[in-house]
């Protein structure tokens, strides 16, 4: 795991999300020239959904065929529900490009397979993982995007829970979550930490405290993106307020 934060600033939050999606693009064409294919993580919110519309309108060579998509979290809602991160996904970006459908993997949904039981629906996602983990040499995922909430949230992991806290387990459920809705599934920081890069995309004051805390070194259990650490790198991509309380250097 690298201690370096690479860290870059832009001027809004436009011109952060189209050098995030530039960067992501380069990224899987890259992991896909060197390993014959890319797994990524997506993020649900604002700028992580942004992106991946950026995304849909400058494709550049991404082979649609040659990539696995998984999600941080999710929202753990009825099928189809439009607050799931998996359809704003796909409503962004999936459906309008020709990915392989068995190569998305999404979260069960409320409705779904585990009779509305999101401790069932963490596990089985964590075989997912493990599934796909053990045909993949090296690093789990090649990238995995993430917001970050005011308090330093990122995925559902919020600041002094048991899921920010978990050490063996890739996927935990989330039922007492402060961001609604309140149940979830998400992947944990040992699963972030099986990324070769984990990209941070924040903008806005609000969140330029949790930023610096984060940058600083602060414990996981008090900034949930302090534990958020890529394997190669980490990378962090902000727009000017939310890089406001940083050091200048
Ligand atoms: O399901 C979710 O809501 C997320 O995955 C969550 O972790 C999100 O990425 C942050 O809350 C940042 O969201 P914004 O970019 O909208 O602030």
């Amino acid at each position: 795991m690298s201690d370096v934060n690479e860290i870059h600033r832009f001027a809004d939050t436009d011109a952060l999300v189209r050098a995030a999606a530039e960067r992501f693009v380069d990224a899987v064409v890259a992991a896909q020239r060197s390993r014959g294919s890319a797994a990524v993580v997506l993020t649900g919110g604002g700028t992580g959904i942004a992106l991946l519309e950026h995304v849909r309108a400058h494709p550049g060579a991404i082979d649609w065929s040659a990539l696995d998509v998984f999600f941080g979290d999710e929202r753990f809602l009825p099928t189809g529900d439009p607050e799931r991160n998996e359809v704003q996904a796909h409503r962004a970006l999936l459906d309008h490009v020709p990915v392989d459908p068995a190569r998305v993997h999404v979260m069960a949904a409320s409705d779904g397979a585990y009779n509305s039981d999101p401790v069932t629906a963490a596990a089985a996602y964590g075989e997912v993982l493990e599934t796909f983990g053990a045909d993949r040499t090296g690093p789990l995922f090649d990238v995995h995007l993430l917001g970050m909430g005011g308090e330093g949230h990122v995925n559902s992991l919020f600041p002094h829970t048991d899921a920010v806290r978990e050490t063996e387990q890739l996927v935990v459920a989330v039922t007492d979550s402060p961001k609604p809705p309140a149940v979830r599934v998400t992947l944990t920081l040992p699963a972030l930490q099986s990324a070769r890069e984990v990209w941070l995309i924040v903008s806005g004051e609000a969140k330029a405290d949790a930023v610096a805390a984060a940058v600083g070194g602060a414990h996981p259990d008090e900034i949930p993106a302090a534990g958020a650490r890529g394997v190669d790198k980490t990378v962090w991509l902000l727009d000017a307020t939310a890089a406001s309380a940083l050091p200048r250097s």
